[in-house]
């Protein structure tokens, strides 16, 4: 079995660094590892004899570029370096690289990027810590208007390693080579589309340590889950597959509760039924087939409802109202301590209200799916939750507030766990933006849940399926068509 991809943070990776070092590889072999790492890596880009300008900066990064650059004349190629900064300053590991280049030394933002077939970026790496300005700003400038395409030592100079946030202006990467694992600005927008694709070089730091120094973050993908993935036993009947139950809003909103129905039985809930006030029991009818159909009259209906304790996993928000009633249902739901996966509507009728999910999900599998604008509305008056930079953090704090997994959505939607765990998805295509979208994922991970996936895992696994879905259709995508593309992607998975 695969093992799940880690993802350190700069400063998780720093203590990675200084576990190796201790445990007997020196900071300068390291170095020196990833310097190779970065010279095998631009001679796959260029040809040999070619032209290759390499920007170093006045850290650890800059050490890197020092190295590649020795390297890369030794195996022939033409190398011209610009430094940022004031050499005899260099410390550490880098002033030591930096002694081994025999060639010369321009300023940065000088360089001959205009001649150049491949730009390495060594300017700054995990040790950023303000706003380019000045000479960094002018060269990163250059190098960008260049048109010469630019691989970037560990991460695109400018990007800030835990948030992917620009910090002023940032290296525009053809490709990145990071060292050891992925950091979390290679996931997260913008960073992962400054960065390119990007290849983890091995320089000799073991799981091991990657796993004691970080260990809580990962990048989601089936080997995080994939072990959980339900697949029916030979003897299997419906009820041991769970039974999902959506809520419906009323007459002229009720699409959205059927795509998140369609969704649950397409990933295996044995039976799913849709929970349609009165007055909508018509039009849902006319839509539904293998999809069961009960009344439900607000909050004291479902409560009615839940009485029947197969009912196991239950969706709650998508076009149900913003009003009382909802939050109603919501109180209902969280006392009947049925896996719950809450979205829209759920969400937005508790705007400013955040204090009452205060430790509201501790006690059944509950998953909340906001995007950024119902995150904020929710947590309006919690700045502690809207504030910070990091996507990963408010996802984090919000299930630590909420005890329910958070699944932040958007291009690099984030599941956070009240335990601390959290990934990042990565395989989505902006096709998904389509209306309708969200809710099918409401369903996903309401028909996991059904089957006893666990909360976090649920929402990674639905969160990679949904995008695995949108992904393979492309072009033309509506919400209809996401569910429709869930047995194709199960097919893969379960092969
Ligand atoms: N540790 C190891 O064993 C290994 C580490 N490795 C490599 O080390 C890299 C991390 O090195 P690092 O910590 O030295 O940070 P780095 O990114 O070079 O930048 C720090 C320098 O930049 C400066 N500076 C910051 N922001 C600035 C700004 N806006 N504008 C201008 N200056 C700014 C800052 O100055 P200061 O803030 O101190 O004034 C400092 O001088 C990592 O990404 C990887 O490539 C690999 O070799 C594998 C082994
Ligand atoms: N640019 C994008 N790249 C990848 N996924 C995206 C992108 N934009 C939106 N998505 C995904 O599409 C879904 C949209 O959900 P949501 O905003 O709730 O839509 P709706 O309310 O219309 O159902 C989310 O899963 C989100 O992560
Ligand atoms: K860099």
């Amino acid at each position: 079995m695969t093992a799940p991809e880690l993802v350190l943070t700069p400063s998780e990776m720093r203590q990675a660094d200084l576990e190796a070092i201790t445990r007997g590889i020196p900071g300068i072999e390291l170095m020196r590892r990833a310097g190779r790492a970065v010279a095998d890596s631009a001679e796959k880009l260029v040809s040999g004899g070619g032209r290759i300008v390499i920007v170093a900066g006045p850290g650890q990064n800059g050490g890197d570029g020092f190295v590649a650059a020795a390297v890369l004349v030794e195996r022939g190629y033409r190398v011209s370096l610009g430094f940022l900064g004031t050499l005899n300053r260099l410390t550490g590991d880098a002033a030591e690289a930096a002694r081994d280049w025999m060639g010369e030394v321009g300023p940065a933002e000088d360089a001959p990027f205009q001649e150049a077939d491949l730009i390495i970026d060594a300017l700054f790496g995990t040790g950023l810590s303000r706003n380019l300005d000045g000479a960094a700003r002018h060269a990163v400038d250059r190098m960008n208007g260049s048109g010469c395409p630019i691989l970037a030592v560990d991460l695109p100079s400018g990007i800030d390693g835990d948030t992917g946030e620009v910090r002023g202006i940032a290296v525009k990467a053809a490709s990145t080579v990071t060292f050891a694992a992925r950091k979390p600005c290679h996931l997260l927008m913008p960073g992962r589309a400054f960065s390119g694709p990007v290849e983890v070089a091995d320089i000799g730091i073991g799981r091991e340590i990657l796993a004691a120094k970080g260990g809580s973050l990962f990048a989601n993908n089936p080997a995080l889950w994939l072990h959980v993935l339900p697949k029916p036993g030979l003897s299997s009947h419906k009820y041991e597959r769970g039974h999902t139950l959506v809520a419906s809003g009323g007459a002229t909103r009720t699409g959205a509760a059927r795509l998140a129905a369609r969704a649950a039985l397409r990933i295996g809930s044995g039976l799913v039924t849709v929970a349609s006030p009165p007055e909508a029991i018509g039009v849902n009818a006319a839509h539904l087939t293998a999809i069961m159909l009960k009344g439900c009259d607000g909050p004291e209906g479902l409560h009615a409802i839940l009485q029947d304790t197969r009912l196991n996993a239950l969706v709650l928000g998508p076009a149900l109202g913003v009003h009382a009633g909802t939050r109603a249902m919501v109180a209902v739901a969280v006392q009947a301590r049925r896996s719950l996966v809450l979205d829209a509507d759920a969400l937005t009728s508790f705007e400013g209200l955040a204090s009452e999910f205060h430790g509201a999900f501790r006690h059944a599998p509950t998953v909340l799916t906001p995007h950024d604008g119902e995150f904020n509305r929710l947590f309006k008056g919690h700045p502690d939750m809207i504030d910070p930079e990091s996507k990963i953090e408010k996802a984090r704090r919000a299930a630590a507030y909420t005890g329910a997994v958070v699944l932040l959505k958007g291009a690099d939607t984030v599941i956070a766990a009240p335990d601390g765990r959290a990934a990042i998805n990565e395989n989505g295509t902006p096709y998904l933006a389509t209306a309708g979208s969200g809710d099918t994922l409401c369903g996903l991970i309401a028909g996991l849940m059904a089957q006893n996936v666990s909360a976090f895992e649920a929402a990674c696994a639905g969160a990679w399926i949904h995008a695995e879905a949108g992904a393979s259709f492309g072009p033309g995508l509506i919400a209809e068509d996401l569910a429709e593309l869930v047995p194709g992607v199960l097919r893969g998975l379960l092969k």
